[in-house]
C-alpha cells in the first residue's frame, strides 16, 4: 500500500504547485492506473513516491516505511520503472540485471530463475549478451522492467511502462501487472492509453493541474458517467476541474 498524506511540490521559484494536496491511498490486490493531461503532475508525484524527488508539504509511506525518514526500507519495498530507459548504455542486459540483483542482495538461483523467466515471456534471451547500448527503445524498456523486478518488491510503481513495448511484450507485462496485484500487492502505474487503463485498471486515479480530481474504482467512476467511455469521461473531468 502506498499512502500520500497531504502531497506537494513546488518547483524552483515556488511560483506554481506542481503538485497540489495529494491524500491517496493505493491499495493492494489492486492495480491502480494513474492519468492526467501533460504536466498534470504524474510524474512529479511518481518521482516523489520512490524518493527521487522530496515533497516541498506532506509524507508518504510504501508498506508503511516513510520514504523520508526510513528511505532504505522504504525502497526495499517497490521496483520502479521510469519513463526514460535510456540508462546504463554501456553495460550488457546481463550485467546490469546481475546489478541490480547484487544491490538487492538476489541469491544466484532465485536470480537466475528470474532472468530465465521474464527474458522468455519478453523474448529477451538472445540480447543480454549485449550492451543496452544496441538495444531500441522497446528493448531497453524490457530490460528496465526486468531490473526493477528481480529483487520481487511488493509494489510495483511504473512510469508510462508499455511505451514502446511490442504487441506480445506489452500483454507479458499487463498480465505480470495483474498476476503480481491479484497476489495481494499494489501496481500503480502511469499512462496516457486510456482504453490499457480501461482494459486493465481496478482502480483509477486522475490528476490536472497538480490537484486530484478522482481515485476509485472504474466501475464508481463509469457509473456517475453513464454510457460514457473513459475517453469521454476524461475529457470531461478534465476539462472542468
Ligand atoms: N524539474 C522541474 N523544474 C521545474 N518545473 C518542473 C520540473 N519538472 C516538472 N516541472 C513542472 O511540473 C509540472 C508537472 O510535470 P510532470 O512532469 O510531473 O507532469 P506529467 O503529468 O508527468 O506530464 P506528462 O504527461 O507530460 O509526462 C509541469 O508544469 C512541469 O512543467
Amino acid at each position: 500500500m502506498i499512502r500520500l498524506n497531504h502531497v506537494s511540490k513546488i518547483y524552483g521559484d515556488g511560483s506554481k504547485k506542481a503538485v497540489d494536496d495529494l491524500s491517496w491511498d493505493i491499495e493492494d490486490g489492486k492495480i491502480t492506473g494513474f492519468i492526467g493531461p501533460n504536466g498534470a503532475g504524474k510524474t512529479t508525484t511518481l518521482k516523489m513516491i520512490t524518493g527521487i524527488l522530496a515533497p516541498s508539504e506532506g509524507t508518504i509511506e510504501i508498506n508503511g516505511k516513510d520514504i523520508q525518514k526510513d528511505p532504505l526500507e522504504a525502497k526495499r519495498q517497490f521496483g520502479f520503472v521510469s519513463d526514460d530507459p535510456d540508462a546504463f548504455l554501456r553495460v550488457r542486459g546481463i550485467e546490469y540485471l546481475n546489478f541490480m540483483a547484487d544491490i538487492y542482495g538476489v541469491g544466484t538461483e532465485e536470480r537466475q530463475r528470474f532472468i530465465e523467466e521474464t527474458a522468455k515471456r519478453f523474448e529477451m534471451e538472445e540480447n543480454l549478451s549485449s550492451r543496452i547500448m544496441s538495444y531500441s527503445h522497446g528493448m531497453r524498456q524490457k530490460i528496465m522492467v526486468m531490473g526493477a523486478l528481480i529483487h520481487k518488491p511488493p509494489v510495483w510503481i511504473l512510469d508510462e511502462p508499455l511505451t514502446g513495448l511490442d504487441p506480445r511484450s506489452a500483454h507479458e507485462l499487463k498480465q505480470m501487472m495483474r498476476e503480481h496485484a491479484d497476489a495481494g500487492n499494489a501496481v500503480l502505474f502511469s499512462t496516457h492509453v486510456l482504453e490499457v487503463a480501461e482494459k486493465l485498471c481496478d482502480r483509477i486515479a486522475i490528476i490536472h493541474h497538480g490537484r486530484q480530481v478522482y481515485l476509485g474504482t472504474l466501475e464508481e467512476l463509469k457509473a456517475a458517467y453513464p454510457d460514457q467511455t473513459l475517453e469521454n469521461i476524461f475529457l470531461e473531468i478534465t476539462e472542468h476541474a
